[in-house]
């Protein structure tokens, strides 16, 4: 019994000022509050002494088991089998010794894992017990979770649940008994890993409770196989809070596969995944998320965004993080292919197909995609003919090539993106519309980068970081970073660095100043779309560097109706910056 009340010491703890309150309220009366683990086991109880003894005579007593499967129907054990609180009134228990009592009990949940802990159950003579009581339990049982849930926020383990969600890795966190209590995305759909089932299933020799209180920081592996016959090393490491050990967790890597590599077609992989996408943006961390969760779906996905915002970048990430990255993934530009060559290029043709067909006849990219995802770019440029034969494939999830004259069957996830509006090229007869609900399952906007400025120093660092090659950077003048944080960017991300890379080239290697920026970015500043220094004539930037500060200070604080902070973070300088450049432009 020691050994279990050491196990869930962290909840013991953190319960017994709950227990103690409901002791008092029924002063000295018949009534016991006891406290079990998920398994229906008493850890601890609450009572005057001649109660205590009254129930130890039907062993109500710490260490009694009360599953139901042991006692039959009772508060305790039913509320862990129904997974819900309840109340069971004298005549209703499974033991004739219970008659005179009626128990109350409430499951309770670790916050965080959502997982049923302990129950807390309430046991009194049934004059005292009114129906009501049970609400009180449930209250207390809420309680108890909420202690448990502050606690865990102290020690940082909702951050912790966040770069959970982001590991690649299949990941498992299990209890003190080997069960699975978290698991992340990749371990759902890479092993089929389901809550509740035990580690050992997914590793080649047991682990024992003796084993996680030996393991202190240090860890141990194991190994496991997989249904395709992937080999994984499991690396584990204590599941601990503070000095509490709750269980373990382990994060599975692959060691190889029999089945993978070899039959990847070469060229056919992806260089991003989504550490490429940087981004501090609230609505591209949620485009993010949701990604992540297509990843681990079939359904075929609608990237839109402009040019250059990201939308490639997107779907390979798509692809790297869910289960067909060992596959190929094959990008085709509907829009550069020749119409009339576009349908053999996709579903590809049998030999003598068509007069300059090779004799052999060609695979088409679709059929090069088998078993990983095609990637169709610019999709609202796909002639009509070929959007026919598109949407046939969708459907059949088969290909037609040319001149041939049974269908080949096809495993491959489409993602298709496009900068068109869509729904707008189907009002002009350009798009069908049953194609576009088709590819429309998983709709992904990316939004351009003018509305995610506070990406801008992200990437401009990160790209001066990459032009450098580890060598010193080149320091960036206010100016030149007023002008990218209010620029309306109309080539995105893909502009933005080329600017930067343009900049490094003509800088002296010390300050990169308005000087080096491309005439093409200084002309784009005076178009009409543009709401910053409308007035100003491209030959006239260089001499006119102090000017354009002012006009720049006086757009942002129009902008943030003159709060000073967030223009500083516009424009990425400080607010001591700010104040200075006001007073020197007389502004104050
Ligand atoms: N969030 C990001 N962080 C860093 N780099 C990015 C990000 N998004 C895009 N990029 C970079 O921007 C460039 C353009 O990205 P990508 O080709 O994916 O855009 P796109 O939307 O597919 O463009 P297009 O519509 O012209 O095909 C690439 O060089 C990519 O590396």
């Amino acid at each position: 019994m020691l050994a279990k009340k050491e196990q869930h010491r962290f909840l013991l703890d953190l319960a017994r000022p709950y227990i103690e309150e409901m002791f008092r309220y029924f002063n000295d009366e018949d009534i016991m509050v006891v406290l079990c683990d998920h398994d229906g086991i008493i850890l601890e109880g609450k009572a005057n002494e001649n109660t205590k003894r009254m129930l130890e005579r039907i062993r109500f007593q710490p260490g009694a088991d009360w599953n139901e499967q042991v006692a039959g129907t009772n508060a305790i054990g039913t509320a862990l089998m129904e997974k819900k609180p309840v109340q069971i009134f004298s005549a209703e228990h499974f033991c004739q010794g219970w008659h005179p009592w009626v128990c109350s009990a409430a499951p309770i949940r670790d916050p965080f894992t959502e997982q049923i802990i302990g129950v807390l159950n309430m046991t009194g003579k049934k004059k005292l017990v009114q129906a009501h009581d049970i609400f009180w339990v449930v209250s207390q049982a809420q309680k108890i979770e909420q202690a448990i849930g502050f606690h865990l926020m102290q020690q940082n383990i909702f951050s912790f649940k966040s770069v959970l969600d982001t590991i690649h890795d299949p990941f498992v966190i299990f209890d003190m008994d080997g069960r699975i209590t978290r698991h992340n995305d990749a371990a759902k759909f890479l092993l089929g890993i389901k809550i509740g089932e035990r580690i050992e299933s997914y590793m080649d020799a047991p682990i024992y409770q003796k084993d996680l209180k030996d393991l202190s920081n240090k860890g141990m592996q194991a190994l496991f196989r997989g249904k395709d016959g992937t080999d994984w090393r499991i690396r584990i490491q204590p599941y601990k809070m503070g000095t509490y050990l709750f269980g373990g967790m382990a994060i599975f890597q692959k060691i190889g596969s029999k089945t993978s590599i070899h039959v990847r077609p070469k060229g056919n992989s992806t260089r991003y995944c989504f550490n490429h996408l940087l981004t501090k943006e609230p609505s591209m961390i949620r485009l993010i998320k949701l990604a992540g969760k297509a990843s681990f779906s079939d359904k075929t996905v609608l990237i839109t965004g402009e040019t250059g915002t990201g939308k490639e970048v997107l779907a390979q990430s798509i692809h790297a993080y869910g289960p067909r990255r060992q596959g190929p993934f094959v990008g085709v530009n509907c829009g550069a292919i020749p119409k009339e060559l576009v349908a053999s290029e996709l579903f590809g043709y049998e030999g003598g197909a068509f007069t300059g067909a090779k004799s052999q006849g060609k695979k088409g990219k679709f059929l090069l995609a088998d078993k990983g995802t095609i990637f169709l770019d610019e999709i609202g440029d796909l002639p009509l003919d070929a959007q026919v034969c598109l949407l046939r494939v969708l459907e059949e999830r088969a290909v037609f090539p040319i001149g041939g004259t049974e269908p080949i069957p096809i495993d491959v996830r489409v993602i298709a993106a496009t900068h068109k509006d869509l729904k707008k090229e189907i009002k002009k007869g350009n798009f069908r519309e049953d194609l576009y609900h088709r590819l429309n399952v998983i709709s992904l906007s990316v939004p351009p980068l003018r509305e995610r400025r506070g990406d801008i120093s992200l990437l401009v660092e990160s790209f001066l970081r990459d032009a450098c090659e580890g060598k010193t950077c080149p320091q960036i003048e206010d100016e030149v970073w007023g002008i990218f944080h209010s620029y309306q960017w109309p080539g995105n991300i893909r502009q933005l660095k080329n600017v930067v890379e343009q900049a490094i080239f003509h800088s002296d290697g010390q300050v990169i100043t308005i000087n080096d920026l491309p005439q093409e970015l200084l002309m784009g500043m005076e178009k009409p779309s543009t709401d910053l220094n409308k007035t100003y004539e491209s030959s006239q930037w260089a001499g006119r560097k102090k000017k354009l500060t002012r006009e720049i200070l006086i757009e942002v604080l129009k902008k943030t109706n003159g709060c000073v902070s967030e223009a500083a973070r516009l424009l990425n300088v400080s607010r001591m910056t700010i104040y200075r450049k006001l007073k020197e432009f007389g502004l104050e």
